[in-house]
């Protein structure tokens, strides 16, 4: 187990690509390694490998290549972490970062209510403090700790930094034809759930999202759409409103239906084209990688079948399945040049207020800035 992790630290000291993850409530960690710092960059999803793609795809995503992988996995019940602690961080923010995203928000809150066209905007903001280093196995072990029941990951590549996080949100999983995904968005503190329950602001919001996903699978050409009813789903110490939805693709569409999807109301806005021009035009940094997704692309495993009949030999059938498991990157930070940025934002709507939408990022913020 020493090995794994030492493995790791010291491949991030080589500075040579990788990327380490758990999926929520999975057995095992994952960690595969390249062994040149060679950048594939794509512009389509055909390929097959470990995918981190940014918000803005005009941006194209990086994939490392399947066949470029040496992987290791290790069962999470042979890593100790008895020993970790948390506390809630506060940082020394800037007192001009407060104002400067309340004017974002009324400026978010004008174009809304001067569109009737215009439903939701998912503004964001970057928090940025000075770090002198990240030990990325010590940093990974608390994510695995504090969030079982999350998708938490550490990427690296030495010509894009390093990022990390921990996300509630599935974009797409796809295992044959049949697609996997959901709408989250509404989101309310552990503290406050049962005295302020979700309001019809939220499921309002939430449902906005739930539409526009549906509405992609349409245009796709998926069939079978089936969506769950409406639940509250915790991520760390927030809880937000989900449904499940479901449908068959062909998979030949895959790609198609990815861009068709990214990115979702729950991280851009509805309608799509006209929220996320205004974000790029008025979000006052790049996103990058945060709401974006990262994850396994169209990725092979041997599958192994066996046909024990009476009268018959033992046959053993293995065949290629590919399936693909992809999250949206929230709950995120970047980490280049010993400057840490936390990424965070929420949906904000007609009736938003721009104090609780404050509020709502450092909440968010709290995600990362705890296993620090
Ligand atoms: C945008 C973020 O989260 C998204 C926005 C939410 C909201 O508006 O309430 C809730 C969950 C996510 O879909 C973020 O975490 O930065």
């Amino acid at each position: 187990m020493s090995d794994f992790f030492k493995i790791l630290d010291d491949h991030h000291k080589a500075q040579l690509p990788f990327v380490i993850y758990h999926k929520p409530n999975a057995e095992q960690v994952f960690f595969h390694r390249m062994n040149t710092d060679k950048l594939f960059r794509i512009n389509s999803f055909e390929g097959s490998g470990y995918v981190f793609a940014p918000f803005d795809l005009k941006e194209k995503a990086i994939l490392f290549p399947q066949k470029d992988l040496e992987s290791y996995y290790i069962d999470l019940s042979d890593i100790d972490l008895d020993e970790l602690t948390f506390e809630k961080k506060e940082i020394d923010e800037n007192p001009n970062e407060k104002q400067i995203y309340l004017d974002l928000l009324e400026l978010t809150l004008k174009e809304i209510s001067g569109d009737e066209n215009l439903d939701k905007i998912v503004t964001s903001r970057q928090i940025n403090f000075h770090k002198k280093d990240l030990n990325v196995s010590l940093l990974f072990k608390r994510m695995l700790k504090a969030y079982p029941n999350a998708m938490t990951y550490i990427w690296f590549h030495p010509k894009v930094g390093l990022w990390a996080g921990a996300t509630p949100e599935t974009l797409i999983k796809l295992k044959r034809n049949q697609l996997q995904t959901m709408a989250l968005a509404g989101t309310r503190h552990e503290n406050v759930i049962e005295s302020q329950p979700f309001t019809e602001k939220e499921k309002k919001e939430q449902a906005f999202v739930t539409e526009q996903i549906l509405e992609a699978l349409r245009q796709t050409k998926a069939t079978d759409i089936q969506t769950s009813d409406l639940k509250v789903a915790p991520a760390a110490e927030l809880f937000h409103l989900l449904t499940e939805i479901q449908a068959q693709i062909q998979p030949e569409n895959f790609d198609a239906v990815l861009k068709a999807i990214h990115p979702t109301p729950a991280v851009c806005g509805l309608p799509k084209e006209k929220s996320f021009n205004f974000l790029l035009k008025n979000e006052n940094y790049d996103r990058q990688f945060y709401a974006g997704f990262l994850g396994e692309l169209n990725w092979k495993s041997e599958k192994v079948r066996s046909n024990r009949q009476r009268n018959q030999e033992n046959q053993v059938f293995k065949s290629i399945q590919k399936t693909s498991d992809l999250y949206v990157n929230l709950r995120c930070l970047s980490y280049k040049n010993e400057k840490i940025s936390l990424y965070v934002g929420g949906g904000i709507t007609a009736e938003s207020q721009p104090e609780d939408e404050w509020e709502e990022t450092q909440n968010k913020s709290q995600t990362m800035l705890k296993v620090l």
